[in-house]
């Protein structure tokens, strides 16, 4: 059974250039043919920012429902806004995902209130041009990785949480609520089993925990790490590279142990998307499968878990 592996940015991040980062390069390389999924150290993001964010965004999920539901998604128009429980059904066996969450593709996006949460707006901007940084730091180590030109996916990623008619990558805030004893039954998780579908995901969770990850038929715990990020391949990645990289199947259930399940638990994942207009075709020069848009393949993935 594999562990999720550890890798150390020091020499990416104090160099901001990847030339000195060989083994960093080849660790990324086997965790994502592997495992599908990798704790980052010393990735340069201050632990402070992560918890400003948390934090801003405990303070609105606390809000009464009419309150949340004025900046709610509307889906029929884009994917910014506040996500209810049961408004996305992410696992295929699954009947209610007991988790709360709230998009945000650009510092154009619909933010909540500034009177009820001040902070909100500029903690996730703030964030999320750090996380948009340290993500073309790792597109760069990819690219190099599978014999590419350093810049080959940095270049197809120009409008990053710039810009969602641009480019859809999504910061997004979740928040499972505590959970009471009725809730323990065959069909309820705080998040189904699914993959991620874009390039890659970066995640930041609480020391709550409850992320698994799925090596071979075993379930694994993705156990948090103090201080780091948990980054994971998506779908697009996985076709991209005709499945050297894996798209680990991922899911949090509703915890056994009481204390845990009276908890509430926070993350934060960054969903990584190419430009809206790229043409992702497999970079063997295989055919097996057509090329597919950036937008045009999220898109439909989004209708497929979207209820209502
Ligand atoms: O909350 C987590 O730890 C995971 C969330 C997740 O996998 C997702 O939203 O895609
Ligand atoms: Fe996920």
């Amino acid at each position: 059974m594999a562990n999720i592996p550890i890798v150390d940015l020091t020499a990416l991040v104090r160099e901001n250039d990847i030339s000195n980062a060989h083994l960093i390069v080849k660790q990324l390389d086997e965790a994502f043919s592997t495992v599908g999924f990798v704790y980052l150290t010393n990735h340069g993001i201050d632990q402070t920012k992560i918890e400003k964010v948390l934090k801003a965004s405990k303070h609105f999920f606390l809000l009464p429902d009419d309150i949340k539901k004025q900046t709610c998604r509307d889906y029929s128009k884009n994917n910014d806004g506040y996500v209810g429980i049961n408004q996305e059904i992410l696992g295929t066996d699954i009947h209610h995902e007991i988790k709360e969450a709230y998009n945000i593709t650009s510092s154009k996006s619909v933010f909540p209130s500034e009177d009820t949460n001040p902070e909100f707006r500029s903690s996730v901007t703030d964030l999320a041009l750090k996380l948009s940084e340290l993500t073309r730091r790792l597109l760069a180590c990819m690219a190099v990785a599978l014999g590419l030109t350093e810049n080959y996916f940095v270049d197809r990623h120009r409008f990053m949480f710039q810009d969602q008619d641009k480019n859809a990558t999504t910061f997004r805030t979740l928040y499972y609520p505590s959970l009471s004893d009725s809730d323990i039954q065959p069909g309820v998780v705080r998040c189904g089993a699914h993959s991620d579908y874009g390039t890659i995901t970066l995640l930041l969770q609480d020391s709550v925990g409850g992320l698994e990850v799925l090596s071979g038929s075993k379930w694994i715990p993705a156990t948090p790490i103090p201080g780091s990020i948990l980054v994971n391949l998506g779908d697009l990645m996985q076709f991209w590279t005709s499945d050297r990289y894996t798209a680990t199947v991922h899911r949090v259930l509703v915890p056994e142990e009481e204390i845990r399940r009276k908890s509430t638990r926070q993350s934060i994942a960054f969903f990584v998307h190419p430009d809206n207009d790229v043409m992702v075709s497999q970079l063997n020069g295989s055919s097996d499968h057509p090329a597919i848009g950036a937008l045009d393949y999220l898109k439909s993935r989004l209708s497929a878990t979207y209820k209502y």
